[in-house]
């Protein structure tokens, strides 16, 4: 039995595919080629299992920047279709509702056309650059950050985020094409639907242009978020991050933290949202969040002078050691233990992060700046934190015997602290 059962999520085999100039132009370690989806069980069932075939290839390619499709099943060996036989390419097919290519000359011949003239769905709204693969291989590489890009230099590419909605033409289409990602690659996720119309959508594109005289240029995507705004009170709107994926070859890049960037600078030049919130975060789509508002808070510096009283080495990019005996601790500000609660809400507000999020967020530059031998500090700080912590479980905690809640509370202070020190490091 064992013999004709295949992993799907081996089996299905993913490409982004650039037309034959664009790939001339890819570093010999970029690809984009041959990887995986991380879940199969919304398309395949919960073991994610295929059953009736020997050495299968599910070949799924999409065009770079179109998202056109193509799909071959092929196997060495395949039963004789029965009821337990796994009906492989109908079974995904249902989930490709604007069809596919079979005929893998035709695909190729459409991702080239497709190449030059596809153009993003919607409104540019954020950019950056990165140094090139190709450069970098020739150790010319620049860290990230250190110094602004010339997107003019043939070195340097471009990455571009565009806002869609329902009513952004060509969307609904493209939509239907690149929401297989989410099936793919977030557990838990599945299709939105598309009878309700205010979602929005931001879309992360890497932008090429072409080193001949052509100078055409291409665009490919990279990943994409859904975001979903909800009523908040009197006249504004909270939105929700509902999904967000970053294409496997693209990850671990940094991407994922523009995409995040782009979505909260669109979000803080919107007076008509008040604020971002997350729906159900994945633990490392948590960390990058929490990584990248805590660079933003401390590259703040109005808050840090605020908080903590002394002009912190955060504005400039290099970050003191915290605690014993450092500067930090020396100051007294809004955050010195105990906090300020109206002063944190003011720029909660301000900062439009959402209430959890914001606590969490101050008591981890708080712990940041904790001098370990000011007790009193120490004290404030546990029962702040404590009090967040009994507010938020307090259904749980208060079934418990007295001692039991004070233990129990103990021992979720000590591992949050835990948590918030591995993402401080994080950052440093
Ligand atoms: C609300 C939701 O939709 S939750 C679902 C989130 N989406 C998914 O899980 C889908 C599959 N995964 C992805 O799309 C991507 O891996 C994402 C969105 C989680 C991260 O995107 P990336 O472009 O890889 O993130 P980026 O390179 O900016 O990483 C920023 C930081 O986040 C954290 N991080 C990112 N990916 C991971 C991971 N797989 N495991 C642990 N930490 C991670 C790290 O701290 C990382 O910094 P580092 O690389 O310097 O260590």
């Amino acid at each position: 039995m064992a013999d004709w059962t295949e992993d799907a999520n081996e089996a299905l085999t993913l490409s982004l595919v650039r037309s034959s100039k664009d790939k001339e132009m890819l570093a010999d370690d970029e690809t984009y080629e041959e990887f995986h989806p991380s879940f199969t069980y919304p398309i395949y069932g919960e073991d994610e299992k295929i059953y009736g075939y020997r050495d299968l290839l599910i070949d799924l390619r999409l065009a770079s920047g179109s998202l056109t499709q193509y799909l071959s099943v092929s196997y060495e060996e395949k039963l004789p279709s029965t009821s337990t036989v796994d009906d492989v390419e109908g079974t995904l097919a249902k989930f490709i509702p604007l069809g596919y290519y079979t005929d893998e000359e035709a695909f190729f011949k459409r991702v080239e056309e497709d190449a030059d003239s596809f153009r993003p769905p919607g409104q540019l709204i954020y950019s950056y650059t990165r140094q090139s693969p190709k450069s970098s291989s020739k150790g010319k590489r620049k860290r990230d950050g250190e110094q602004a890009l010339d997107p003019q230099s043939e070195d340097v590419i471009e990455f571009e985020v565009y806002h869609a909605t329902w009513d952004t033409p060509g969307f609904r289409e493209y939509h239907q094409k690149m929401q297989l990602f989410i099936l793919l690659y977030i557990e838990g996720g599945s299709y939105i639907n598309e009878d309700e119309d205010p979602w929005e959508f931001v879309l992360l594109y890497e932008k090429r242009k072409r080193n001949d005289p052509s100078h055409t240029v291409t665009y490919h995507f990279v990943g994409y978020s859904s975001l979903y705004p909800f009523y908040y009170y009197p006249e504004r709107v909270r939105l929700r991050l509902s999904q967000f994926v970053i294409l496997a070859p693209y990850q671990r890049h940094g991407h994922g933290s523009e995409l995040y960037k782009a979505i909260y600078q669109y979000i803080l030049k919107n007076p008509n949202i008040a604020e971002l919130t997350v729906e159900d975060p994945a633990e490392a789509f948590e960390d990058l969040r929490d990584k990248n508002d805590l660079q933003m808070l401390l590259s703040n510096e109005q808050f840090m002078q605020e908080a903590f009283g002394v002009q912190t080495a955060g504005s400039t990019g290099r970050r003191r050691k915290s605690g014993r005996g450092g500067d930090l601790s020396l100051g007294k500000g809004k955050l010195s233990p105990p906090a300020d609660k109206v002063w944190v809400e003011k720029w909660r507000k301000d900062l439009k992060i959402a209430g959890r999020q914001f606590q969490r967020l101050v008591e981890m530059l708080i712990l940041l700046h904790l001098n370990p031998s000011d007790s009193a500090a120490l004290r404030a700080y546990r029962l702040q934190v404590k009090e967040r912590l009994y507010r938020f479980n307090f259904e749980i905690l208060a079934q418990l015997e007295k001692e039991e809640r004070y233990e129990k509370l103990e021992e979720t202070f000590q591992s949050v602290r835990e948590d918030y020190h591995r993402i401080l490091a994080l950052v440093s």
